[in-house]
């Protein structure tokens, strides 16, 4: 029989749990210590979240950023049209801005990718070259590969593809990231911005500016879980081979989108493979 599991957080855990985050714990550590101290998986998730982000989304404050000046740059219909593909469009979601696309990639251009990412994350378990010690470096780390832009040609291809739906020059965007979960594997809620009162963002913020908009392709589907949940607004996609998730969070004049919150759930069964591309304000250098 399975020990009772603690539903309520106490002020002292809620202490534990700021104090944890402010000395720079990573979120999945706190939320396994709280597991290994029998909290309810639920339950600890909305506690550190909460002491992330606030219990729920701000309530836009007399002459801030209204609902309609979050309007998305995709383009209208249910079909939009990239330089060598259809892309349709399958749900679309007001705010946060939110498209779910379809036919973003072909399954061959998925099976490449993964084959591609996967002799680089090959390559980056090994031994750290420059510390001469024996310490693999991060398992966390080692679960992503980055592509430059117009490194390939079929990374080039997705480059100019991802630019066309996004309307952004390629030039805005970042490299290609790979990322591969396995079981047990997630990405805790977070936004994809820049926290413009981070100290950490001001480098990123200095070359092309805050990020507008991603748009996550999923390489293949997944058995059982990885779905890529939106708290805010209580919506969850389920990964699907060459679907797109589209969304944006940063308003013309600057505003940020707190209702963009979002994460990918544990892997149950299999793996999850997705590729992401991040558009930022302004070109840069890459
Ligand atoms: O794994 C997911 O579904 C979310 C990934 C994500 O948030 C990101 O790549 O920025
Ligand atoms: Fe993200």
């Amino acid at each position: 029989m399975h020990a009772r599991r603690h539903t309520k957080v106490t002020p002292d855990w809620h202490r534990w749990i700021g104090e944890a985050l402010a000395s720079g714990n990573a979120p999945a550590d706190l939320l396994a210590t709280m597991k290994e101290h029998q909290f309810d998986e639920r339950v600890a998730r909305d506690a550190i979240a909460d002491a992330m982000f606030g219990g729920t989304a701000p309530p836009p404050a007399a002459g801030s950023v209204q609902a309609s000046e979050f309007r998305s740059r995709l383009a209208p219909g249910h079909v939009i049209r990239a330089p060598d593909r259809d892309i349709r469009v399958l749900v679309r979601v007001a705010r946060p801005v939110i498209a779910v696309l379809d036919n973003v990639l072909d399954g061959a251009e998925c099976d490449a990718l993964m084959a591609m990412a996967r002799s680089r994350l090959a390559r980056s378990a090994v031994v750290s070259p420059d510390s001469g010690s024996n310490t693999v470096m991060d398992i966390r780390t080692s679960e992503g590969a980055y592509f430059h832009r117009a490194e390939n040609e079929l990374v080039q291809r997705i480059d100019a593809r991802t630019a066309a739906i996004m309307q952004l020059t390629e030039e805005h965007g970042e490299g290609l990231q790979v990322m591969r979960y396995g079981v047990g594997g997630e990405y805790m809620p977070h936004y994809d911005y820049f926290a413009p009162d981070q100290k950490g963002s001001a480098p990123h913020i200095a070359s092309g500016g805050q990020r507008v908009s991603t748009l996550i392709m999923y390489l293949d589907d997944v058995e059982a879980g990885g779905e890529t949940i939106f708290p805010r607004i209580d919506f969850s996609y389920v990964p699907r081979k060459g679907q797109g998730l589209y969304f944006e969070y940063a308003a013309a004049d600057g505003s940020l989108d707190p209702l963009s919150l979002h994460g990918g759930a544990p892997v149950v069964h299999g793996e999850k493979w997705i590729v992401t591309k991040w558009m930022r304000e302004r070109a840069f250098a890459g």
